[in-house]
């Protein structure tokens, strides 16, 4: 594509060489130029891209955006075939060159972000789902990766949530291109605070809630609070939770656009509000009530917070102008996100779920939830996470402890640790670490297989913590690996044998 410099509308303070260049692609990693690229020279924790802009150009750039005014003029003369662009803020032009590079394709889509600390995925999977199914095709972005309304895409990652913003215009841009109509995507704090979404106006904004995290990051709460509120600046229209105390009174106060709140209890009243929630087998059934009607629904997702999660995708499709009818019609084939309360069905009525929970308050939520679903026996899985903190790891046994039938222990990305020391760690924090219904697992599969041998009749067999990315990390290496995988041979080989 051919960039006329001047007569873009994006400020710069100087311009060296050429004013025009073609650019066939967009890079902030010199490792990643290749011939005719733009490369955005960014300081970080660790370097400052400004080192690396030799490399860059020899590898291929023909254009190159810094802050230092002195280092460019000189790195110009030594390569005049380049232009070097003079910037107060490389990752605000990035963001802003990004959208233009890919045809302002956020503008043709209808676009959602979605922040908290808990929910994120889950929300965009079900903002991504309820859309579709009424007949607006959505995309979504976030931790569980790239989904156009159709499949997963495949992309380097370069983040773990919210991608940069020359890859997240990309996205965008190949969303179009498949015929998609909206994208829904996780904004993380930190990606607000790196302004990867800067120069977005979004449609609609979700708040699920506000409590302690990346504080490595942000270093005080009131930092992860203001990068979060960000999101509520670029947007047109908000859904926000009643309930949530961390941040919600915020929004209430400030937030001037188009607005539906949301909540779950009795005693914080909303504009959308789920009573009287029920667990069947097949998900949850409520009350909702909505401007002064009251509606019976039926989703099929379960834990109490996952209705409130549900909630926020209703909001999101009435903003965008859909009719409650029509919304609650399609409700019962909502899908879920893989490994957050994923329901598997094995024969004679055993049940697997997948979930997520990897902290002592998620798997103290989660066995809340699952308790409440008809079943036998409960056959726990936890993990011992190699490459995470060491001290999570005897917690994660306390919370456990007497609160299942079974309970198998394993590890998850061993990392370079030896697995025996991970399970031993973990099992140092049960009262009675030598009880016979505790197992050790020293592998993700051995654990898998261990629990799905131990279900019975009607039992449910819940395998938590995070096998995410489709891989174990052990000793450097990504070993492929899927939960899902074993436990359909498993049950493959029973029903053959049976
Ligand atoms: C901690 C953090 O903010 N890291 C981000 C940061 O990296 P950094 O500060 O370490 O970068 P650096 O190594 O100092 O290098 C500075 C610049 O020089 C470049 N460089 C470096 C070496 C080289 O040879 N050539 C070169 O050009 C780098 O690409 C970079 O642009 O700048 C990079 C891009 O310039 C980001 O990709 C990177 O995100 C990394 C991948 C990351 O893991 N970020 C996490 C913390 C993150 O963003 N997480 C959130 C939330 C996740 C959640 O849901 O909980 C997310 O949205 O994913
Ligand atoms: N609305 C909610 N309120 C409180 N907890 C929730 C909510 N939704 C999900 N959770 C809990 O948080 C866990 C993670 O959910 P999810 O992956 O959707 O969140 P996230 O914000 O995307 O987090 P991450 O970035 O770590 O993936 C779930 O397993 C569940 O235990």
């Amino acid at each position: 594509m051919n960039i006329y410099f001047e007569q873009l509308d994006l400020p710069f303070n100087e311009i060296f060489g050429p004013t025009t260049q073609y650019i066939t692609h967009l890079a902030y990693d010199s490792r990643l130029v290749q011939k005719d690229g733009i490369f955005f020279s960014i300081k970080g924790e660790n370097h400052d891209g400004h080192e690396y802009i030799s490399d860059a150009v020899k590898k291929g750039a023909v254009t190159v955006v810094g802050t230092s005014s002195y280092q460019l003029k000189q790195l110009s003369k030594r390569f005049p075939h380049c232009t070097f662009l003079v910037v107060d803020n490389v990752r605000f032009f990035m963001a802003h060159f990004s959208k233009y590079f890919y045809g302002n394709s956020d503008d043709k889509l209808k676009t959602i972000g979605v922040t908290g600390t808990n929910g994120k995925t889950t929300v965009a999977a079900y903002v991504r789902s309820l859309l579709t199914l009424l007949h607006l095709p959505t995309g979504s972005i976030g931790t569980t990766g790239i989904w156009s309304s159709k499949q997963k895409l495949v992309y380097a990652k370069s983040t773990p949530t919210t991608p940069e913003s020359t890859d997240l215009h990309h996205i965008f841009h190949d969303l179009l291109s498949l015929h998609d109509q909206a994208a829904v995507m996780e904004v993380s704090s930190i990606a607000l605070d790196q302004q990867r979404v800067e120069g977005m106006t979004f449609d609609v904004a979700i708040h699920t809630n506000f409590s302690e995290e990346h504080l490595e990051y942000h270093k005080t709460m009131e930092h992860y609070k203001q990068s979060k509120m960000r999101l509520f600046q670029q947007a047109k229209s908000a859904v926000v939770n009643v309930e949530d105390e961390g941040m919600g009174d915020d929004l209430l106060q400030t937030f001037t656009g188009r607005m539906v709140t949301y909540s779950i209890s009795e005693g914080v009243p909303a504009m959308l509000q789920a009573r009287y929630l029920t667990t069947t087998s097949a998900g949850t059934a409520f009350d909702l009530h909505f401007k002064g009607n009251r509606y019976e629904v039926f989703a099929p997702v379960y834990g109490d917070y996952n209705i409130a999660n549900v909630l926020s995708a209703i909001g999101t499709a009435l903003l965008l102008g859909y009719h409650i009818e029509n919304i609650l019609d399609v409700l019962p084939n909502l899908e879920s996100p893989e490994g957050r309360f994923q329901v598997i069905q094995g024969p004679n009525n055993q049940r697997v779920i997948l979930d997520y929970a990897h902290t002592p308050v998620a798997l103290t939520r989660l066995l809340h939830e699952v308790k409440k679903l008809p079943h036998n026996r409960l056959i726990l899985m936890i993990a011992g996470i190699g490459i995470r903190d060491f001290n999570k790891m005897p917690k994660m046994a306390r919370v456990a402890e007497g609160q299942a039938d079974e309970i198998v222990v394993t590890v998850d990305h061993p990392g370079f640790h030896d697995p025996n020391i991970i399970v031993d760690n973990v099992i140092a924090g049960f009262s009675d670490p030598h009880h016979p219904n505790i197992h050790r697992a020293p592998t993700r599969r051995e654990g898998v297989l261990t629990s799905l041998s131990l279900g019975e009749e009607n039992d449910i067999i819940l395998l938590t913590s995070g096998c995410i990315n489709g891989a174990q990390l052990v000793k450097g290496e990504a070993i492929p690996h899927s939960d899902e995988a074993i436990i359909d041979a498993y049950y493959a080989s029973v029903l053959l044998k049976g």
